[in-house]
Formats: structure tokens, sequence, C-alpha cells
């Protein structure tokens, strides 16, 4: 059995803030579960919405509940017009993943969030709505086009997502591997995005301040960002000698390498092997002769010069890249999974509240004598 990380230092690393029923990160060194669910049981049999109302209701659904849920989300995917017009209005240059930020806070000023019973509701709005927000401003912003998110065959929210952004009804394998990436991404106990929702839902704020806050905590390369920064890396070889080489530089520069690494796991992210099946398939659906052999490279080289492994967001970036997806609306799309564990989460934290407010080592001077403003330096 993998030991589990020594845990200590900066960043909180180890340390216990709060009790999770969702997820257990790491437990036995390497493990992942969604409510006692182990991950790989998940992507091999679940669909995402199955795991989103595990998550969000605390149990999985029969198939009656789970037909009711899908419809419930296919109902929910119409932009309000008011939405659509800011959207239009975000330059084409913009970080997709400050488009979503401003999208979910605007629907915050559209469909406030008033009382917590509401909280269901605006959920399952989230995520419904989140994939047809990206492609509409993404679509608008490049092709000019003003897509109509509600007319959509697709009755999975990965399936909509490629429907929305390709025109078309997507694969029956690009859509399972939607549904398997969104799984993968939906929940990991108290990562700073979700300790960030939690932290704003501890002040009994509003769900969609709650979300607005988490996007902009994904949205950094250490975090979400990772999996747009692996697609850059990978990108720049053309054979997977060119990646070692590469590599072993950038190791020397003491470079940090994006996708590789865990704050939790010590040996491997489980949803690396998941994934990485994933973008092999694809590969050779594609006819890849680069890509995926530099990553496998990349994953080699790493393992062998620094004990550092795939965590779940590098071979996301060539799965993604092989079903035609823009890199930059790689992280968005970690956003439209995500949101369930988030709003699971903020459910957990408001259901047995106190307001999360730690103590800090203060490292300032003792005491200092007040100088009036024209005797400083
Ligand atoms: C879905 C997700 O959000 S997964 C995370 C996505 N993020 C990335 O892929 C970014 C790259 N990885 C990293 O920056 C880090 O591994 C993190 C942020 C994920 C975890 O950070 P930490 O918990 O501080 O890492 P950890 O304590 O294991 O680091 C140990 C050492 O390995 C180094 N290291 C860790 N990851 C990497 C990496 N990807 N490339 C190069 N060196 C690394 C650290 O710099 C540190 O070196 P030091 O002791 O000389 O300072
Ligand atoms: O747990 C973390 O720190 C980061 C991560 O892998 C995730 O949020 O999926």
């Amino acid at each position: 059995m993998a030991e589990a990380k020594k845990l200590g230092g900066a960043g909180l690393r180890g340390q216990v803030a709060g009790e999770t029923a969702l997820c257990t990160v790491g437990k036995t060194g390497t493990g992942l579960t969604y409510r006692g669910y182990d991950i790989t049981d998940l992507a091999d049999n679940a669909q995402f919405e199955e795991v989103a109302y595990l998550l969000l209701r605390g149990k999985l659904p029969n198939q009656q509940e789970l037909d009711a849920y899908k419809q419930k989300l296919q109902s929910l995917r119409t932009l309000p017009d008011a939405l659509k017009t800011v959207l239009e209005q975000i330059p084409k240059n913009a970080h997709p993943m400050d488009v979503m930020r401003t999208g979910c806070s605007m629907l915050g000023n559209l469909e406030t969030e008033n009382d917590f019973s509401e909280q269901d509701d605006k959920i399952d709005r989230m995520l419904a709505v989140f994939p047809a927000i990206i492609t509409y401003w993404y679509r608008f912003a490049h092709e000019g086009i003003r897509i109509d998110t509600s007319a959509t065959e697709s009755d999975s929210i990965g399936g909509l997502f490629l429907e929305l952004l390709h025109g078309k009804k997507p694969s029956e394998l690009h859509e399972r591997v939607m549904n398997v990436s969104l799984i993968l991404y939906a929940e990991h106990e108290f990562n700073a995005s979700t300790f960030t929702a939690r932290v704003c839902a501890s002040t009994l704020s509003d769900i969609h301040s709650c979300v607005t806050g988490a996007i902009g905590s994904l949205r950094g390369p250490l975090h979400g960002g990772a999996n747009e920064a692996a697609m850059e890396l990978i990108q720049k070889f053309q054979s997977p000698e060119e990646a070692e080489a590469g590599l072993m530089g950038m190791l020397a520069r003491k470079d940090k390498i994006m996708g590789f690494g865990h704050a939790i796991y010590s040996e491997s992210d489980p949803r690396n092997v998941i994934i990485k099946k994933w973008s092999e398939k694809l590969a050779q659906e594609v006819g890849d002769t680069v890509l995926y052999p530099v990553s496998v490279r990349c994953e080699e080289v790493m393992w062998r010069e620094k004990k550092l492994f795939c965590n779940a967001d590098f071979f996301h970036a060539s799965a993604y890249h092989f079903m035609g997806i823009p890199t930059e609306l790689f992280t968005p799309i970690f956003v439209m999974s995500r949101v369930s564990g988030w709003t699971a989460h903020v459910k957990e934290q408001r259901a047995n509240n106190r307001i999360i407010r730690p103590s800090a080592e203060y490292t300032g001077p003792e005491s200092e004598e007040w100088l009036p403003i024209d005797q400083r330096s």
C-alpha cells in the first residue's frame, strides 16, 4: 500500500480545516472516492449527471430519478437575454475563465438566490447553463455567430458542450470521454477553489458569490489552469526525443512543469491512469503520432528524474486537443464539472456552519512610534 504523503509546513498543508462527507483524497496514499465510491468505478460506469446527483443529493439516483434530473438540466439551458448582452461585450482576447467568472456573477444578478431554500434550483441552473455561457461567448467572439443554446440534441452536459462548440452532435466516443473527464474533475476535497467556495459560504453569502470566487481560484496555473499550461508545453515538441531534451533543460533551470505533482498525492494521481487511457484511444482515432508519445515521454522523464507524476491535468491536455477543443477552453470545462463539487461543499458548509476565520502568526514590527507625515523619510 502506498504511503500517505507527509504533510506539513506552508500553505496550510496537512492541517484539518473542517469536516466533509463528500470525498477522500489520498487517504491510503493514492485513492480517490466520492461519498465512498471509488473514482475508477464512477469513471467506468456512471454518467456525470449521476455523479453530480450523488454529490449534491447524497445518494446515487435510481433510473427514474436520473431521468428526471437529466430532463430538468436539459430544460435549464436557455441563456437570459441580459446575460447574452453582457457576453457579447466581452472581447475576443479575454481569458475564457474571466468569461466564466463574469457569466456566473451576472447570472447571480439576474437570478439571485434570495433564500437558501432555493439553493438546489440555483445549483442545477449553473450546472445546466455553464456550457452555454462559455460557448455562446466563444462562438460570438470568434465567429460572430449567436448560437441557440436550447436547440440542442445532447442529453448530457459533456455532449452539450461539444455540440454547442462544434455546431453538431458529438460522436459517441467524444461524448463518453467528456463524461469521464467531467466525472474525474467533479470533486476533490479541500482543494484551493473548493476551499474558496467554503470560506465564502461560511459568511452566509449567496451561491453565485461562492462559485464566482471559486472560479477565480481555479483559474491559476498551479490549480485548474495547469491543463492549458500542459498543452502549451507538449505542443513545443515534435518528438519524444525533443521532449526529453526540452524537459531536461527545464529541470536544470528549475522550471515548474505544469501538469505534474500534487499537494496531497505522493506517487500517483488516480485520475491520470484513467484519462491517459482515453487520450490514447483518441490519439488512435485521429492518427496522432506526436502529442501522445510526447506526453508519455514527459511522464517517463519526470518520474525518472524527479519522482514527479502526472496529475489529473496532464493527459487531459492531449485528450481535449484530440477532440478539437481550443486550449483556452480547457479550464472552463473544469468549471462545468467542479461546480458540482463546489456547490456540494457550499451545501455541506451551510448545513453546519461556523464562519471560517483562522489566525495568523504575526511577523511584523513589535511597536512603532507614530510620525507626523512631514517627518517621514
Ligand atoms: C487538478 C489540479 O489542480 S492538480 C494541480 C495542478 N497544478 C500543476 O500541475 C502545477 C504544477 N505543480 C505544482 O506546482 C505543485 O506540484 C502543486 C502546486 C500541485 C503542489 O505543490 P506543493 O504541495 O507545494 O508541492 P510539493 O510540496 O510536493 O513540492 C515538492 C518539491 O517538488 C517541486 N515540484 C513540485 N511540483 C513540481 C513541478 N510540477 N515541476 C517541478 N518541480 C515541482 C517543488 O518545487 C518542491 O521543490 P522544493 O522542495 O525544491 O521547493
Ligand atoms: O486537490 C488539489 O489540491 C488539486 C486537485 O487535484 C483538484 O482540485 O482536483
